[in-house]
């Protein structure tokens, strides 16, 4: 037992700040949160317990509610395990007592105020106040919070309210009093109109943020949910008329970071002038995805895979991202930036570097960053001829016209944005010398998705070569991370297809996230969020990560852009441009997603 509980982390909102029970910082597989205080328990004063428990062979949730352990699993899965993560908690919980007890006094004296900046927005409707109410639902937001809208808009708290339930929705697997926590949850949603540079307007949200936080220590998250050019005047105002005097306050903020290194840089040193580094979360919103964040567990907790991964059996690796619907409606945004810096250069690029950097001294954010960091800058500049840009054009199918890019009223005509990219990326460090990285991510394609593609070298002396038909390369071992739409992870191997005669085929040994796990995958704003509140900053860009991911860009953008090179046009609702796939093979590489057994 003992051994088992020194691999639980705790997070207490008590104290304002994460509470660790173990050496093992971030751990999340098995964390615990504690939420509100009320109700004693073996000289406990802890009433609602929420456990987070994703572990194999077993996966459930442990409640402590009203002084009983209570466990809500997956009826398929391991009761005994279920058993034993009760004793585990239990086992946490006394050697803890004094701590939890300590903590739950300051929880009640503290509370968290969210504001989100531009609430009238897209991304606020779309993705933060839904994620924020599924914390709620959750149970993992603080007893004491309070969530405001700030943005020009003129609304009252009701029509914050009534806008924001529009887009609520509960927990597929949970859907108990969904409509009873969405009461609850609207109550505690407020609304304040206001200029972004308005020290005024602010002063006057700091007044309201006032009189909810009653005197309790105050927390305050901000989230910029708003246009790149106004986020220093709302960081200048919000961090000088509205930040906490007596807790701490933070900034969730937005790509795009900037547009280049200088530009980034500058946005930097503007932040930097309001705001210390820790207080700053940038956020890359894939980070937050279940399958991203799985990566390293995959890799740093499977002997199978680390041994592997490096160039002596890994041939090449792919990150493809697609839509399958064009800008619609953020084209005036979209032109100004492309695909390349829409995409490759922050979410593909961090998946790359999660992938391919050394083993971190733990699982400490700034450990996982500092090694983020290093294969960033071990990268190779990217070279013009190893990169294709499409755009697409309108397209005809089924009596349906999909539009052009061009055709989007906020683009302007004759725009060469490309909404398409491929690069040949190169890492030179021992680990992956010569191993092409390709990346592609286009708009408007035919599928919409995100996955990492591991090809491996093929076996040397293969008795079976004779067997698997004319393409060696088709016959190697993949390993597919699926990160979107339908979570799995799968490795095509080669298998005798079963019979009298020695026939191969390719097969998937198959984890598709659906089958093994009951429960809805959180979305990705939801652990950001979560973490923002809790201090966890592994899965925001720290500066110089996003330094190194500009300096390895903008010469490229920089050259595209001067030279005003032409984008291949392809059909809306197509592959893409072929010519990655001659950039693939100038690589003697295949893109994994086009075969049609992938
Ligand atoms: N939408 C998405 O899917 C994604 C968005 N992002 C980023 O998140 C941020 C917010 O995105 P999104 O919600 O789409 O943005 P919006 O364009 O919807 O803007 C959000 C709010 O900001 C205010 N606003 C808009 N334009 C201006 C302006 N020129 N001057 C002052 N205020 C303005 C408006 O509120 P009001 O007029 O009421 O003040 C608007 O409701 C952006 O940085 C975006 O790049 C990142 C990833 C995905
Ligand atoms: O950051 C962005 O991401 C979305 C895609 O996010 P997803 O979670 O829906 O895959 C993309 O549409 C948008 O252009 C980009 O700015």
């Amino acid at each position: 037992m003992a051994a088992l509980s020194s691999s639980v982390t705790s997070r207490s909102y008590r104290s304002g700040k994460s509470a660790s029970f173990s050496p093992v910082k971030g751990n999340r597989h098995r964390s615990l949160s504690f939420l509100s205080a009320s109700s004693p328990r073996g000289g406990l004063n802890i009433h609602d317990l929420c456990v987070r428990f994703q572990s194999k062979p077993a996966r459930a949730s442990v409640f402590m509610q009203d002084g009983a352990i209570v466990t809500d699993s997956n009826p398929t899965e391991n009761k005994s395990s279920v058993k034993g993560l009760k004793e585990e908690v239990l086992s946490v919980l006394s050697q803890d007592s004094a701590k939890v007890g300590a903590e739950s006094d300051g929880q009640n004296k503290s509370t968290v105020s969210i504001t989100v900046v531009g609430a009238s927005g897209d991304l606020a409707k779309k993705k933060i106040f839904p994620a924020l109410f599924a914390l709620y639902y959750e149970g993992c937001l603080p007893e004491h919070f309070t969530i405001f809208g700030y943005s020009r808009s003129k609304m009252t708290d009701a029509e914050l309210r009534n806008m924001v339930s529009k887009t609520l929705t509960c927990r597929i697997d949970k859907r108990a009093n969904c409509g009873e926590k969405m009461e609850e949850f609207l109550k505690r949603c407020f609304y304040h109109s206001g200029q972004y540079d308005s020290q005024e307007h602010f002063t006057e949200l700091d007044k309201k943020l006032k009189q909810h936080e009653a005197g309790r220590i105050s927390n305050r998250l901000f989230y910029l949910s708003i246009p790149p050019n106004i986020f220093v005047d709302a960081v200048k105002c919000a961090s000088t008329s509205a930040s906490s005097v007596s807790g701490w306050t933070r900034v969730i903020v937005e790509k795009p970071f900037g547009r280049d290194s200088e530009t980034s840089a500058a946005l930097t040193r503007s932040l930097k002038q309001y705001l210390e580094e820790d207080q700053i979360f940038r956020i890359d919103h894939y980070l937050g995805k279940e399958l991203v964040e799985n990566l390293s567990v995959l890799r740093f907790s499977n002997l199978i895979f680390e041994p592997l991964w490096s160039r002596q059996y890994i041939r090449n690796v792919q990150f493809i991202f697609s839509e399958d619907f064009g800008t619609e409606g953020r084209g005036g945004y979209f032109d100004n930036y492309g695909i390349i810096r829409d995409i490759m250069q922050n979410h593909l690029l961090q998946i790359l570097a999660l992938f391919a950097m050394e083993t971190p001294v733990s699982l400490d954010a700034e450990d996982i960053r500092n090694e983020k960091v290093k294969v960033l800058r071990s990268m190779r500049p990217i070279r013009i001829e190893d990169v294709v840009i499409g755009q697409y054009k309108s397209h005809t199918k089924g009596g349906v016209t999909y539009p052009a890019y061009t055709d989007d009223k906020t683009v302007p005509k004759g725009s060469l944005t490309p909404t398409f990219a491929a690069a040949a990326l190169f890492i030179d460090n021992a680990r992956w010398d010569g191993v092409p990285f390709l990346m592609k991510a286009g708009k408007a394609l035919h599928t919409r998705s995100a996955e990492i593609r591991v090809q491996f070298r093929h076996v040397p002396g293969n008795l079976y070569n004779r067997n698997t038909g004319s393409n060696l390369d088709r016959a190697t071992n993949e390993l597919v991370i699926r990160v979107q739409p339908d979570e799995a992870i799968y490795l095509r191997i080669n298998n005798k297809v079963p019979g009298l005669g020695m026939r191969l085929d390719r097969s998937n040994l198959n984890l598709l996230y659906s089958d093994r796990y009951s429960k809805e995958i959180p979305d990705a704003y939801e652990r950001l969020l979560l973490d923002a509140i809790e201090g966890e900053r592994r899965l925001f860009i720290r500066s110089d990560e996003l330094d190194a991911a500009w300096s390895l860009f903008t010469p490229l953008l920089k050259e595209i852009e001067e030279k005003k090179r032409i984008p291949e046009y392809y059909p809306y609702g197509s592959r893409g441009p072929v010519g990655a796939h001659y950039l693939a093979a100038k690589h003697k590489v295949q893109w994994g997603d086009v075969s049609l057994d992938q």
